[in-house]
């Protein structure tokens, strides 16, 4: 489409043609006057000329977003969600072309009999990089795609990424709601499986920035899922719900048949509009849809803005850390989860996935559709969680106890994992101590003392 500017371009140009005698006059002697001008310097002005409307067209935002419009040509270029300025990132991303479509496709070759072709998204993540590489070690064809946004330090996303170009697993730049750039990816690669993680998390920061996670976590699903339905084979979705959407239940542990209609958070709000997104593409468009509800998962590569992660630095610099706790000094808690058990939860449904029934946007019959916890089955208080992070550091933290904020948190999880068990054999190996020293010997390897650390 063009912009208003550049159809006021169009507009000057058109205002040179004669509509009336007298214009026509000036516009001959116009090109008399030029008719004396000598070649050179005539070729001079043309290309200025050119030069000036080659700047104006790349200046253009119709230009540089996809928008909703197909690529018309073999190269493209994209910013389209960079558009909701409710996102703190998104540098305009690129793709397309010769050498970028040869990377796509040998980073999805499956290279193991019955291997799988997965599109991950959300892989420059922790839990997609891990996930990512598992997936490639065993033989599987991964291709990754991510917008790196800024919610954390992009650097930890880009040495991520380092980390999966060193297994041959090439990662996409852009965004899941860009349908272009996803059609695109469906027509070089036939996808057995999507693995969706690609979201916006954290439960605290959904009061400071609300839209984004309508953007990524209910927009940017719809758009993936609109082109998985429309996808020829279609491919079997597993994707990344939370234990937030238990919310403020108070039964234990959280099973999958509880109800999950009072969410404490609308970051746990938007994780369970996904569940019930996937019902209604699995009931019209017989996409097979596999929910896992991740609880508090942790380790090397992690998230900055979880706590384990920030009480590491801070604790090692020094600093005060906020610990909370529930109403009488009750204990707040968590099923904290290594990710090395959640990897193993990932390929398990992964490897039960059914196939999905539909084609081209049609459904032919009843498709898979399930839920899972994958926690730890073994809540720890999160002043326990300081306690092993202090010996383990060997830093005395400096605890400041507060009144767990009306923010979105809630007191306590705990997960029923025995439908996961039955279904794939899920069975968590890691408890905290033992994960706590993994996360711990990898950040101090990765910042050093930690103590120069500013992520
Ligand atoms: O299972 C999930 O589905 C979610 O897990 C994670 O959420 P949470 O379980 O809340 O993890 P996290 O913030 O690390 O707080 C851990 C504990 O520290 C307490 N906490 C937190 C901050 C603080 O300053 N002080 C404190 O005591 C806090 O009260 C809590 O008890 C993911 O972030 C989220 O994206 C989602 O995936």
């Amino acid at each position: 489409m063009p912009s208003s500017s550049s159809s006021s371009h169009m507009d000057n140009s058109n205002n040179n043609i004669p509509s009336t005698p007298g214009k026509f006059k000036t516009e001959r002697s116009l090109y008399r006057k030029w008719h004396h001008v000598p070649l050179a310097k005539l070729t001079f002005y043309t290309f200025v000329f050119l030069g000036l409307i080659l700047v104006f067209f790349f200046k253009t935002p119709s230009a540089t977003s996809s928008s909703s419009s197909p690529p018309s040509s073999s190269y493209h270029s994209s910013s389209s969600s960079s558009r909701d300025l409710s996102r703190r990132s998104l540098k305009t991303s690129s793709w397309g072309g010769l050498p970028w479509e040869k990377r796509v496709r040998s980073s999805a070759r499956i290279r193991s009999r019955n291997g799988f072709s997965v599109l991950v998204t959300g892989a420059a993540g922790f839990v997609g990089t891990h996930v990512s590489v598992a997936l490639k070690r065993r033989g599987d064809g991964v291709l990754g795609l991510d917008n790196f946004n800024d919610y954390y330090d992009p650097s930890l996303k880009r040495a991520r990424q380092s980390l999966l170009e060193r297994s041959g697993i090439f990662i996409v730049e852009g965004d899941i709601n860009d349908d272009a750039l996803l059609k695109k990816l469906f027509e070089l690669i036939t996808f057995t499986h999507v693995m969706h993680l690609a979201a916006q998390a954290g439960v605290r920061y959904a009061m400071e920035n609300p839209s984004s996670y309508v953007h990524s976590n209910i927009a940017g699903f719809v758009n993936l899922l609109e082109v998985c339905k429309n996808a020829n084979p279609q491919p079997a979705i597993v994707w990344a719900s939370s234990s937030s959407v238990y919310g403020l239940n108070t039964k234990v542990p959280f099973s999958e048949k509880d109800r999950t209609d009072q969410p404490a958070s609308l970051y746990a709000a938007t994780k369970k509009a996904g569940e019930e997104i996937a019902h209604t593409y699995n009931h019209i468009y017989g996409l097979s849809l596999t929910g896992l509800r991740f609880f508090t998962v942790y380790g090397p590569w992690g998230r900055p803005d979880m706590a384990y992660f920030f009480f590491t630095r801070d604790i090692l610099k020094g600093k005060a850390i906020p610990v909370f706790e529930g109403a009488n000094h009750g204990t707040v808690a968590r099923d904290f989860t290594y990710i090395d058990d959640v990897v193993r939860g990932c390929l398990g449904a992964l490897d039960t996935a059914e196939k999905s029934t539909g084609s081209g946007g049609k459904k032919r019959g009843p498709a898979q559709l399930r839920v899972f916890n994958l926690g730890n089955t073994s809540p720890v208080p999160v002043s326990e969680l300081v306690g092993i992070l202090e010996r383990l550091l060997k830093v005395k933290a400096k605890r400041v106890v507060m009144k767990l904020p009306r923010n979105g948190d809630v007191p306590f999880t705990h997960a029923n994992i025995s439908f996961a068990r039955r279904e794939f054999g899920y069975k968590p190996t890691t408890d905290l101590q033992t994960g706590l020293k993994k996360f711990v010997r990898w950040y101090v390897g990765y910042y050093g003392s930690g103590r120069r650390s500013d992520q």
